[in-house]
């Protein structure tokens, strides 16, 4: 939102940044500059044609004369026809060109974003900026820069042509011209604001539609669907409000553009008619005089036009730069250290301490290592910071005091890939995507062989239900996994993460359970899973916290109790109650 009220006095710099997009292709940009010049050249030549056809010809009645124009004519419209459509194939492909790099530019940009910043934006917010600018970007590339850049050559050779014409001719415009050019140039003013806005709320109203598709099944239940649908109306309308304003706006300045011009043009022809009668321009020179400049009235009714579009890109290439200059927070280190080859899998908190955006501390003075094979359980009331553990240690966020070391290598010092290939994820709402069950599991380890993704599918008890499904592995999942079952989901995650074969396996164990035959099989493949991995579990169940080697009993963020099972429940005290309440099957 500060952005916006900055918009207005940055006018069309934001473009600028579109420059090395548009730079980076020198072939056809000079290919287009080429057509460009050739087609508004010889659309100058053929007004000065047609004055050697008044003059020569209708004037000095010589039919000859005529027809050597008229062939003279179509030769240069010939011309013209191939230098336009060349112009407008070439700077079209350009436009394409440069929205495909953007859009690709800023998508990789947003996904080596940090996990704070996606806290902070709203996805849908961001997917509208990737898709709706980016399509005002491209309606105007295409277009609006090549009628601006047309206009622009056009306006400055019928100039040019004018005054070679006729020096008085062209006096009498450039003294009439403030009059057009001057409410045009104070109108188009009041316009640059009003883009920026109108791209917001359209933004917010996209943003808000991908939030509810994507939550249909909630919205039904909450039977929401009447006030969220008046909610989108209200939004939509207000949407609506801003575009009409900002159209009335440009249709005054098109209003206005169109009858000034007209009245110039009338005063320019009586003042010409003048002229021809005292003998000092003859018929031919005014008219060809005219057709120069009403070429460039029409060109800079188009500027005018383009002028409004051109601030409409302005503010949307702006919105997608903002995404670009966005630095991640969490970055890659200037000289990594490299991480022991093959890997300890061992893990290591020191007096970590952390708070999300500088309120309280989440987590203070965490201590503890986890040894190569071992399972450390985290255990501990809601909201006390175990997932939170879990996230520091994958450096989604940066700790504000202590270290985090994998392999006795803090992590801070260890490139983000490589720290991130260390370990095995498995979240407690597994995240399917809309692919198929073998990109699925793919996303453990692109690029594996099929044999590899049916061995982990085997050791994942995914094997079992894909070999029912009438595609196999090539049956579609739907979005998010719909067509699976909690447990199917559940197993295809930990089949994914069996493939990519990581030393360490970070476990967030569902906290509701399944029915016991699903339960049963999820607990089967989440053995073959930490077989000879080392792993930290956020658990849920009672049966993996008395496998644990140890488990850490958190509370508002400290460590108040270690130690394994039996020896934590001979202790009585906190943990004997969470026991108590806490873990299914207890
Ligand atoms: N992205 C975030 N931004 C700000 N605060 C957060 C964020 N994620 C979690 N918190 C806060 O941090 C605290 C610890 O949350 P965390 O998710 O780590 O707890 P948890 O022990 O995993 O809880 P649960 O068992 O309910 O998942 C909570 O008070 C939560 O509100």
């Amino acid at each position: 939102m500060v952005a916006e009220v900055q918009a207005a006095p940055r006018r069309l710099q934001p473009l600028r940044r579109l420059v090395p997009f548009i730079l980076a292709y020198p072939v056809r940009l000079s290919l287009t500059v080429l057509f460009l010049l050739t087609s508004a050249i010889t659309s100058l030549a053929i007004p000065a044609a047609l004055g050697g056809a008044i003059d020569e010809g209708f004037v000095a009645q010589n039919l000859d004369n005529v027809g050597r124009y008229g062939w003279i004519i179509v030769s240069i419209a010939a011309l013209m026809a191939i230098a336009s459509g060349a112009r407008f194939y070439f700077i079209s492909v350009i436009g394409e060109r440069v929205l495909a790099d953007l859009r690709q530019a800023v998508f990789g940009h947003l996904l080596a974003l940090d996990a704070r910043y996606f806290d902070t934006n709203r996805i849908g917010e961001l997917t509208s900026r990737l898709n709706g600018d980016v399509a005002v970007i491209r309606g105007a590339v295409g277009s609006s820069f090549s009628l601006a850049l047309r206009s622009m050559v056009t306006i400055i050779g019928a100039l040019v042509m004018m005054i070679l014409t006729s020096p008085v001719l062209t006096l009498a415009v450039v003294i009439a011209l403030p009059t057009v050019l001057v409410p045009v140039i104070a109108f188009s003013r009041r316009l640059r604001g009003m883009s920026r806005k109108t791209q917001d709320a359209l933004a917010d109203l996209s943003a808000m539609a991908t939030e509810m598709l994507g939550a249909n099944r909630t919205v039904k239940a909450f039977t929401q669907e009447a006030v969220q649908s008046a909610l989108y109306d209200e939004r939509s309308e207000a949407s609506f409000r801003a575009e009409t304003r900002r159209l009335g706006a440009r249709s005054v300045m098109v209003a206005m553009v169109i009858f000034l011009g007209t009245a110039a043009l009338v005063g320019l022809v009586w003042w010409g008619a003048r002229s021809v009668f005292e003998g000092s321009v003859s018929a031919g020179q005014l008219a060809q005089f005219l057709v120069y400049a009403l070429m460039a009235a029409g060109a800079l009714t188009n500027v005018s036009e383009v002028l409004g579009t051109l601030q409409m890109v302005a503010g949307s290439t702006e919105r997608l730069t903002e995404i670009l200059d966005t630095e991640p927070a969490i970055k890659d280190p200037a000289v990594p250290v490299a991480l022991p080859q093959p890997p300890l899998g061992t893990v290591e908190f020191d007096q970590v301490r952390f708070a999300y955006d500088g309120n309280e501390p989440v987590l203070s003075d965490i201590s503890f290592s986890v040894a190569k094979g071992q399972t450390v359980a985290l255990v501990g009331p809601s909201g006390s910071g175990k997932s939170t553990a879990l996230s520091l240690l994958q450096r989604f966020y940066d700790i504000d005091h202590g270290a985090i070391r994998v392999d006795g290598i803090d992590i801070r010092q260890v490139a983000l890939h490589d720290l991130r290939s260390r370990f095995a994820y498995v979240e407690q709402e597994p995240i399917i995507f809309a692919g198929t069950i073998e990109e699925n599991i793919l996303f453990g380890k692109p690029g594996a062989s099929r044999a590899d993704v049916i061995a982990a599918s085997k050791a994942a008890l995914v094997d079992d239900f894909v070999s029912d499904l009438p595609n196999g592995y090539d049956t579609v999942v739907g979005e998010r996994g719909v067509m699976l079952s909690g447990g199917q989901k559940q197993r295809l995650a930990i089949a994914r993460a069996i493939l990519k074969n990581a030393p360490i396996l970070l476990l967030d164990e569902a906290t509701s359970a399944l029915d016991a035959q699903s339960e049963r099989l999820v607990q089967v493949a989440l053995e073959h899973l930490m077989e000879g991995r080392t792993t930290l579990v956020i658990a849920h169940r009672l049966a993996t916290i008395r496998d644990a080697d140890t488990i850490l009993v958190l509370e508002a963020g400290r460590i108040i109790d270690q130690g394994n099972h039996d020896q934590l429940v001979a202790k009585g005290g906190r943990y004997a109650e969470l026991a108590k309440l806490q873990f299914r099957d207890a």
